[in-house]
Protein backbone atom coordinates (compact mmCIF):
# COMPACT_ATOMS: atom_id res chain seq x y z
CA UNK A 1 0.00 0.00 0.00
CA UNK A 2 1.45 3.26 -0.98
CA UNK A 3 1.73 5.58 1.60
CA UNK A 4 -0.30 9.73 1.80
CA UNK A 5 3.23 11.21 1.52
CA UNK A 6 3.74 9.06 -1.54
CA UNK A 7 0.50 9.73 -3.12
CA UNK A 8 1.23 13.62 -2.00
CA UNK A 9 4.07 13.31 -4.35
CA UNK A 10 3.33 11.36 -7.38
CA UNK A 11 -0.17 13.42 -7.55
CA UNK A 12 -2.32 10.72 -7.38
CA UNK A 13 -5.81 11.97 -5.19
CA UNK A 14 -6.44 10.58 -1.84
CA UNK A 15 -7.54 12.01 0.95
CA UNK A 16 -6.94 11.53 4.83
CA UNK A 17 -9.64 12.42 7.60
CA UNK A 18 -9.76 11.89 11.16
CA UNK A 19 -13.20 12.33 12.52
CA UNK A 20 -14.70 14.58 15.73
CA UNK A 21 -14.28 12.66 19.00
CA UNK A 22 -12.28 9.65 17.10
CA UNK A 23 -8.32 8.96 17.33
CA UNK A 24 -7.63 7.27 14.46
CA UNK A 25 -6.93 8.89 10.64
CA UNK A 26 -9.09 7.28 8.33
CA UNK A 27 -7.36 7.23 4.44
CA UNK A 28 -9.01 6.77 1.33
CA UNK A 29 -7.89 6.97 -2.53
CA UNK A 30 -9.06 6.43 -6.27
CA UNK A 31 -12.05 8.89 -6.21
CA UNK A 32 -14.69 8.23 -8.78
CA UNK A 33 -17.38 10.64 -10.08
CA UNK A 34 -21.02 9.97 -9.08
CA UNK A 35 -20.11 6.48 -8.22
CA UNK A 36 -23.07 6.17 -5.08
CA UNK A 37 -22.10 2.69 -5.03
CA UNK A 38 -18.77 2.51 -3.45
CA UNK A 39 -19.38 0.94 -0.34
CA UNK A 40 -17.29 2.31 2.67
CA UNK A 41 -16.00 5.79 1.05
CA UNK A 42 -15.04 9.52 1.46
CA UNK A 43 -17.34 12.13 -0.68
CA UNK A 44 -16.59 15.41 -1.79
CA UNK A 45 -18.83 17.67 -3.54
CA UNK A 46 -18.09 21.73 -4.06
CA UNK A 47 -20.18 24.61 -3.57
CA UNK A 48 -22.11 24.91 -7.30
CA UNK A 49 -25.30 22.30 -6.53
CA UNK A 50 -24.46 20.62 -9.92
CA UNK A 51 -21.04 20.20 -9.31
CA UNK A 52 -19.49 16.64 -9.64
CA UNK A 53 -19.32 14.51 -6.73
CA UNK A 54 -16.08 12.36 -6.11
CA UNK A 55 -16.32 9.19 -4.08
CA UNK A 56 -12.58 8.14 -2.98
CA UNK A 57 -12.68 4.63 -1.91
CA UNK A 58 -11.78 3.46 1.80
CA UNK A 59 -7.94 2.80 2.29
CA UNK A 60 -6.95 0.10 5.17
CA UNK A 61 -3.73 -0.13 6.80
CA UNK A 62 -2.19 3.06 5.11
CA UNK A 63 -0.36 5.00 6.71
CA UNK A 64 1.30 8.62 6.77
CA UNK A 65 4.56 9.21 6.41
CA UNK A 66 5.90 12.56 7.59
CA UNK A 67 9.24 12.93 6.62
CA UNK A 68 8.41 12.51 2.49
CA UNK A 69 5.79 14.86 1.66
CA UNK A 70 6.42 17.23 -0.72
CA UNK A 71 3.94 20.14 -1.88
CA UNK A 72 1.69 18.89 -5.11
CA UNK A 73 3.03 21.44 -7.93
CA UNK A 74 -0.31 22.45 -8.62
CA UNK A 75 -0.63 23.96 -11.94
CA UNK A 76 -3.87 26.53 -11.37
CA UNK A 77 -3.12 30.04 -10.63
CA UNK A 78 -3.56 30.93 -7.60
CA UNK A 79 -6.54 32.95 -6.78
CA UNK A 80 -6.09 36.79 -5.48
CA UNK A 81 -6.24 37.62 -2.68
CA UNK A 82 -9.32 40.01 -1.59
CA UNK A 83 -8.39 43.19 -0.31
CA UNK A 84 -9.99 44.87 2.46
CA UNK A 85 -11.25 47.63 -0.19
CA UNK A 86 -13.27 44.55 -2.60
CA UNK A 87 -14.57 42.57 0.89
CA UNK A 88 -15.98 46.70 1.48
CA UNK A 89 -17.31 47.04 -1.66
CA UNK A 90 -18.77 43.44 -1.55
CA UNK A 91 -20.35 44.36 1.70
CA UNK A 92 -21.83 47.60 0.70
CA UNK A 93 -23.50 45.79 -2.44
CA UNK A 94 -25.27 43.54 0.24
CA UNK A 95 -26.72 45.91 1.89
CA UNK A 96 -27.97 47.64 -1.43
CA UNK A 97 -29.87 44.01 -1.83
CA UNK A 98 -30.91 44.18 2.27
CA UNK A 99 -32.63 47.51 0.97
CA UNK A 100 -34.01 46.96 -2.09
CA UNK A 101 -34.91 42.87 -2.27
CA UNK A 102 -36.65 40.68 -0.25
CA UNK A 103 -32.88 39.44 0.52
CA UNK A 104 -31.97 39.63 4.43
CA UNK A 105 -29.19 37.91 4.76
CA UNK A 106 -26.12 36.50 2.47
CA UNK A 107 -22.45 35.09 3.61
CA UNK A 108 -19.78 37.35 2.71
CA UNK A 109 -16.51 35.01 1.85
CA UNK A 110 -12.85 36.31 1.09
CA UNK A 111 -9.45 35.07 0.62
CA UNK A 112 -6.52 35.38 2.27
CA UNK A 113 -3.26 34.20 1.37
CA UNK A 114 -0.18 33.28 3.53
CA UNK A 115 2.70 32.32 2.69
CA UNK A 116 4.79 29.26 3.33
CA UNK A 117 8.39 27.59 2.50
CA UNK A 118 8.51 24.79 0.00
CA UNK A 119 9.86 22.82 2.86
CA UNK A 120 6.96 23.56 5.10
CA UNK A 121 6.01 20.25 5.81
CA UNK A 122 2.25 19.56 5.27
CA UNK A 123 1.84 16.28 7.26
CA UNK A 124 3.33 17.59 9.95
CA UNK A 125 1.05 20.29 10.03
CA UNK A 126 -1.74 17.86 9.73
CA UNK A 127 -1.15 16.35 12.63
CA UNK A 128 -0.44 19.02 14.55
CA UNK A 129 -4.50 20.39 13.36
CA UNK A 130 -5.60 17.25 14.32
CA UNK A 131 -4.88 17.22 17.71
CA UNK A 132 -5.79 21.34 17.92
CA UNK A 133 -9.61 20.35 16.97
CA UNK A 134 -10.43 16.81 18.48
CA UNK A 135 -14.23 18.01 18.00
CA UNK A 136 -13.53 18.65 14.19
CA UNK A 137 -13.68 17.02 10.95
CA UNK A 138 -10.07 17.44 9.98
CA UNK A 139 -8.93 16.59 6.66
CA UNK A 140 -6.22 16.59 4.14
CA UNK A 141 -7.28 16.14 0.46
CA UNK A 142 -5.89 15.34 -2.62
CA UNK A 143 -9.12 16.15 -5.53
CA UNK A 144 -9.36 15.13 -9.04
CA UNK A 145 -9.56 18.50 -10.47
CA UNK A 146 -9.32 20.87 -7.66
CA UNK A 147 -5.99 20.52 -6.25
CA UNK A 148 -4.78 20.18 -2.57
CA UNK A 149 -7.15 21.00 0.40
CA UNK A 150 -7.02 21.24 4.15
CA UNK A 151 -9.71 21.93 6.70
CA UNK A 152 -10.52 21.79 10.31
CA UNK A 153 -14.90 21.86 9.83
CA UNK A 154 -17.29 21.93 12.85
CA UNK A 155 -20.07 21.76 10.91
CA UNK A 156 -22.47 18.63 10.85
CA UNK A 157 -24.14 18.75 7.85
CA UNK A 158 -26.11 15.18 8.45
CA UNK A 159 -25.05 12.48 10.42
CA UNK A 160 -26.42 9.11 11.12
CA UNK A 161 -25.85 6.24 13.97
CA UNK A 162 -27.91 3.49 13.81
CA UNK A 163 -31.41 4.45 12.57
CA UNK A 164 -30.57 8.32 14.47
CA UNK A 165 -29.67 10.70 11.97
CA UNK A 166 -28.36 14.30 12.90
CA UNK A 167 -28.41 17.65 11.79
CA UNK A 168 -27.18 21.01 13.10
CA UNK A 169 -28.55 24.76 12.73
CA UNK A 170 -24.51 26.43 13.45
CA UNK A 171 -24.16 29.88 12.95
CA UNK A 172 -23.38 33.37 14.42
CA UNK A 173 -19.75 33.75 15.49
CA UNK A 174 -17.49 35.57 18.76
CA UNK A 175 -14.50 35.16 20.08
CA UNK A 176 -13.82 32.71 21.79
CA UNK A 177 -14.04 33.40 25.47
CA UNK A 178 -12.97 32.71 29.00
CA UNK A 179 -16.21 34.63 29.99
CA UNK A 180 -19.91 33.78 29.66
CA UNK A 181 -21.13 34.42 26.40
CA UNK A 182 -24.08 36.15 25.29
CA UNK A 183 -25.38 36.94 22.64
CA UNK A 184 -27.89 39.90 21.06
CA UNK A 185 -30.97 39.84 18.80
CA UNK A 186 -28.63 40.33 15.43
CA UNK A 187 -26.92 36.82 16.03
CA UNK A 188 -30.19 35.11 17.14
CA UNK A 189 -32.20 36.25 14.38
CA UNK A 190 -29.32 34.94 11.82
CA UNK A 191 -29.25 31.53 13.36
CA UNK A 192 -33.12 31.33 13.40
CA UNK A 193 -33.24 31.72 9.58
CA UNK A 194 -30.53 28.29 9.24
CA UNK A 195 -32.88 26.55 11.89
CA UNK A 196 -36.59 27.26 9.74
CA UNK A 197 -34.54 26.68 7.02
CA UNK A 198 -33.57 23.31 8.10
CA UNK A 199 -37.16 22.78 9.74
CA UNK A 200 -38.99 23.42 6.45
CA UNK A 201 -36.43 20.92 4.44
CA UNK A 202 -36.87 18.00 6.66
CA UNK A 203 -40.69 18.73 6.25
CA UNK A 204 -40.36 18.61 2.56
CA UNK A 205 -38.76 15.41 3.12
CA UNK A 206 -41.76 13.84 5.33
CA UNK A 207 -39.70 13.78 8.60
CA UNK A 208 -42.11 15.72 10.87
CA UNK A 209 -41.15 14.05 13.52
CA UNK A 210 -37.86 15.65 14.65
CA UNK A 211 -36.49 17.06 18.49
CA UNK A 212 -34.96 20.24 18.33
CA UNK A 213 -32.76 21.66 21.34
CA UNK A 214 -32.32 25.00 22.60
CA UNK A 215 -29.79 27.36 20.56
CA UNK A 216 -26.69 26.98 22.72
CA UNK A 217 -22.82 28.22 22.66
CA UNK A 218 -20.37 25.33 20.63
CA UNK A 219 -17.17 26.68 20.32
CA UNK A 220 -15.10 25.83 17.31
CA UNK A 221 -11.68 26.43 17.10
CA UNK A 222 -10.59 30.17 17.61
CA UNK A 223 -14.21 31.02 17.62
CA UNK A 224 -17.96 30.70 19.29
CA UNK A 225 -20.91 29.83 17.82
CA UNK A 226 -24.81 29.47 18.39
CA UNK A 227 -26.36 25.83 17.82
CA UNK A 228 -29.46 23.99 17.66
CA UNK A 229 -29.14 20.19 16.99
CA UNK A 230 -32.00 18.42 15.56
CA UNK A 231 -32.68 14.58 15.75
CA UNK A 232 -34.72 12.24 13.69
CA UNK A 233 -35.13 8.07 13.55
CA UNK A 234 -35.27 6.64 10.02
CA UNK A 235 -34.35 3.44 8.67
CA UNK A 236 -31.55 3.96 6.46
CA UNK A 237 -32.99 1.70 3.63
CA UNK A 238 -36.21 4.17 3.38
CA UNK A 239 -34.47 7.51 4.16
CA UNK A 240 -32.31 8.82 0.91
CA UNK A 241 -29.94 10.33 3.33
CA UNK A 242 -28.00 12.15 -0.08
CA UNK A 243 -31.17 13.79 -0.85
CA UNK A 244 -32.11 15.36 2.26
CA UNK A 245 -28.34 16.93 2.08
CA UNK A 246 -29.42 18.18 -0.58
CA UNK A 247 -32.05 19.59 0.52
CA UNK A 248 -30.77 20.89 3.37
CA UNK A 249 -27.77 22.50 2.07
CA UNK A 250 -26.35 25.23 1.29
CA UNK A 251 -28.01 26.55 4.12
CA UNK A 252 -28.95 29.82 5.37
CA UNK A 253 -25.33 29.65 7.30
CA UNK A 254 -22.96 29.45 4.31
CA UNK A 255 -25.56 31.15 1.77
CA UNK A 256 -27.97 33.00 3.30
CA UNK A 257 -31.96 34.06 3.19
CA UNK A 258 -33.73 33.50 1.70
CA UNK A 259 -31.07 31.02 -0.39
CA UNK A 260 -31.59 30.66 -4.15
CA UNK A 261 -32.05 34.69 -4.23
CA UNK A 262 -28.71 34.61 -1.60
CA UNK A 263 -26.52 32.24 -3.80
CA UNK A 264 -27.48 34.31 -6.84
CA UNK A 265 -26.27 37.30 -5.38
CA UNK A 266 -22.85 35.77 -3.82
CA UNK A 267 -22.29 34.02 -7.56
CA UNK A 268 -22.75 37.78 -8.88
CA UNK A 269 -20.58 39.63 -6.18
CA UNK A 270 -17.66 37.33 -5.21
CA UNK A 271 -14.92 38.30 -6.65
CA UNK A 272 -12.87 34.42 -6.45
CA UNK A 273 -14.89 31.08 -7.07
CA UNK A 274 -15.23 29.24 -3.86
CA UNK A 275 -14.59 25.74 -5.91
CA UNK A 276 -14.47 23.05 -2.69
CA UNK A 277 -15.28 25.93 -0.02
CA UNK A 278 -18.98 25.36 1.70
CA UNK A 279 -19.65 22.13 -0.70
CA UNK A 280 -19.91 19.42 1.61
CA UNK A 281 -17.63 16.20 2.28
CA UNK A 282 -17.17 12.99 4.66
CA UNK A 283 -17.97 9.56 4.71
CA UNK A 284 -20.49 6.78 4.27
CA UNK A 285 -21.00 3.21 4.78
CA UNK A 286 -23.26 1.33 5.73
CA UNK A 287 -23.09 1.31 9.71
CA UNK A 288 -23.19 5.33 9.57
CA UNK A 289 -22.80 8.60 8.05
CA UNK A 290 -21.09 11.58 8.85
CA UNK A 291 -21.49 14.19 6.41
CA UNK A 292 -19.72 17.94 7.13
CA UNK A 293 -19.72 21.73 5.52
CA UNK A 294 -16.36 22.49 3.92
CA UNK A 295 -15.83 25.45 6.40
CA UNK A 296 -12.15 26.49 7.76
CA UNK A 297 -10.43 25.24 4.89
CA UNK A 298 -7.85 26.13 2.56
CA UNK A 299 -6.49 25.12 -1.07
CA UNK A 300 -2.59 24.61 -0.83
CA UNK A 301 0.18 25.62 -3.35
CA UNK A 302 3.94 25.02 -3.17
CA UNK A 303 4.59 28.73 -1.50
CA UNK A 304 0.89 29.64 -0.93
CA UNK A 305 -1.73 28.79 2.27
CA UNK A 306 -5.15 30.01 0.18
CA UNK A 307 -7.86 30.33 3.26
CA UNK A 308 -11.56 31.00 2.29
CA UNK A 309 -13.51 32.60 5.38
CA UNK A 310 -16.49 34.01 5.25
CA UNK A 311 -19.68 35.40 7.53
CA UNK A 312 -22.91 35.79 7.66
CA UNK A 313 -24.35 39.53 6.89
CA UNK A 314 -27.88 41.28 7.72
CA UNK A 315 -28.75 45.01 7.38
CA UNK A 316 -27.25 45.38 11.11
CA UNK A 317 -23.88 44.09 10.63
CA UNK A 318 -20.65 46.04 10.90
CA UNK A 319 -18.18 46.38 8.44
CA UNK A 320 -14.99 46.25 10.32
CA UNK A 321 -16.19 43.88 12.69
CA UNK A 322 -17.55 41.16 10.15
CA UNK A 323 -13.36 41.63 8.89
CA UNK A 324 -12.78 40.97 12.13
CA UNK A 325 -14.89 37.78 12.35
CA UNK A 326 -13.03 36.22 9.15
CA UNK A 327 -9.91 37.21 10.45
CA UNK A 328 -10.81 35.30 14.07
CA UNK A 329 -11.55 32.29 12.00
CA UNK A 330 -8.85 31.82 10.03
CA UNK A 331 -6.68 31.45 13.59
CA UNK A 332 -8.52 27.44 13.55
CA UNK A 333 -5.92 26.82 10.54
CA UNK A 334 -2.66 29.56 11.24
CA UNK A 335 -2.12 28.99 14.91
CA UNK A 336 -0.75 25.61 13.41
CA UNK A 337 2.01 27.04 10.85
CA UNK A 338 4.54 27.40 13.37
CA UNK A 339 5.15 23.95 14.87
C1 LIG B 1 -19.13 30.78 6.45
C2 LIG B 1 -18.43 30.38 7.52
O1 LIG B 1 -19.01 29.98 8.70
C3 LIG B 1 -20.42 29.90 8.84
C4 LIG B 1 -20.98 31.23 9.15
C5 LIG B 1 -21.13 31.66 10.46
C6 LIG B 1 -21.56 33.07 10.76
O2 LIG B 1 -22.05 33.77 9.87
O3 LIG B 1 -21.40 33.54 11.91
C7 LIG B 1 -20.90 30.77 11.51
C8 LIG B 1 -20.65 29.45 11.29
C9 LIG B 1 -20.71 28.88 9.93
O4 LIG B 1 -21.96 28.35 9.71
C10 LIG B 1 -16.94 30.28 7.47
O5 LIG B 1 -16.37 29.84 8.48
O6 LIG B 1 -16.33 30.60 6.43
Amino acid sequence: MKTAATKLRSKEPFCIARFPGEKELNFYQNPTANDQNKGDSFLVKGWITNDTTYYYASAYGSELDATKAEKVNYSEDIPTETSFETYSANFNSYQHAFANTSVKKVILSRIKLVDISTKFDLLAYFERLESAHPNALVFMLLHPTEGLWIGATPEILISRKGNKYTTVSLAATQRISEKEYHWGAKEKQEQEYVSAHIRKSLAKNGIENFTESRPATAEAGSVAHLKTIFEFEGDNRDLDFLNIADQIHPTPAISGTPVSKAIDLINATENHLRRLYTGYLGRISAQSIDLYVNLRCMQVFPTKMVLYLGGGITQESQLEDEWDETEQKAKTLLKQING
